[in-house]
């Protein structure tokens, strides 16, 4: 074939597939006519999605509520679904808990393709949230996230597109409007459901005063990895404790392997014992920006 009919077959290819998504689109448009340039109604982008009506539950609270606890167990029970997560290290962790639970999960994240034989569920960061199957059930995280400058827009595209009979969205209280005031124009059903926190947070009422004085258990949290590994040295250095540490850039599988950092995090959460001797407890509530702010756990049976 020579390069100009080719050209020309590339064209027309290219030309009807935009007529046919133009036509799609077209029913859901306030004036009739689809206009490419009116980026003024984002939910008509997703027709897959329109074509049914959704019931969206908000779930609200503090962390360390049981948002996700909750709106995993809706996922886990469903004969489809999807998470969609911010971050490499949450759709990690969900579909290995999903996979577990015996329900398989496929993890699908910017860096890697894991399928499981047979899987009707998937795990993924939100942008690689597939929005041409159907799933009874999707959950998304961390939602107030729509109001991200750079990922926002992946959040909101969650949020509009996903075909899912039911869509769980998890996140901070004041993004109740936000979502409320995006979702009026889709006709869905939305529900807020609140949550407490689990453990009472409790402030030291004496500052730590030196590195000295650190205990087991110890959670530390600073903003470079050069600080969090001089960090490591100093308090090794002292002989009491060996350190573990996590942060945004660290593989999931070597966060796994640095597993008392892990529990640590997931103790904070757990117990109110703990973070009477947590400096910094608030570490929690960074979760979601794992890959600016360090972990760094002291124990004195340590990492290896
Ligand atoms: N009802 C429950 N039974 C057992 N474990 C629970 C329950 N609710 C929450 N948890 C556990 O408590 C921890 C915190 O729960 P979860 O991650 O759901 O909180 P969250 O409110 O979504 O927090 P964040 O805002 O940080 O995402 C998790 O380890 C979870 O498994």
């Amino acid at each position: 074939m020579n390069i100009q009919i080719k050209m020309k077959l590339h064209l027309d290819m290219k030309f009807r597939s935009v007529v046919s998504v133009s036509r799609s689109l077209r029913q859901f448009s306030s004036s009739g006519k689809f206009d490419f340039t009116d980026l003024t109604s984002p939910h008509t982008w997703y027709p897959v999605a329109r074509r049914k009506k959704h019931n969206v539950v908000l779930h609200v609270g503090p962390t360390n509520s049981g948002k996700t606890y909750h709106a995993l167990k809706q996922l886990e029970s469903s004969s489809s679904g999807l998470y969609c997560g911010p971050l490499r290290l949450l759709a990690w962790e969900v579909a290995k808990k999903l996979n577990k639970a015996k329900v398989p999960c496929d993890l699908i994240t910017g860096q890697e393709r894991e399928e499981v034989e047979g899987a009707k569920h998937k795990s993924v960061t939100v942008e690689m949230a597939d929005l041409r199957s159907d799933y009874q059930c999707a959950v998304v995280d961390e939602i107030q996230m729509v109001g991200c400058k750079t990922r926002g827009f992946s959040f909101t595209r969650a949020l509009l597109g996903i075909p899912a009979d039911e869509l769980h969205l998890c996140g901070d209280p004041a993004a109740v409007p936000l979502i409320q005031q995006i979702l009026k124009v889709t006709g869905d059903s939305v529900e807020v459901q609140y949550y407490d926190r689990l453990s009472p947070l409790v402030p030291s009422k004496v500052p730590l005063g030196s590195f000295s004085n650190i205990q087991r258990g110890d959670c530390i949290v600073t903003f470079s990895r050069r600080e969090i590994y001089r960090l490591k040295k100093e308090i090794e250095s002292q002989g009491k404790h060996l350190c573990s540490v996590v942060y945004g850039s660290l593989p999931p599988e070597t966060r796994t392997r640095q597993l008392p950092a892990l529990s640590i995090l997931n103790f904070i959460q757990k117990s109110d014992s703990f973070l009477s001797h947590c400096q910094l407890s608030f570490v929690s509530l960074l979760k979601p920006f794992l890959s600016f702010v360090l972990h760094c756990y002291v124990s004195r049976s340590g990492a290896n």
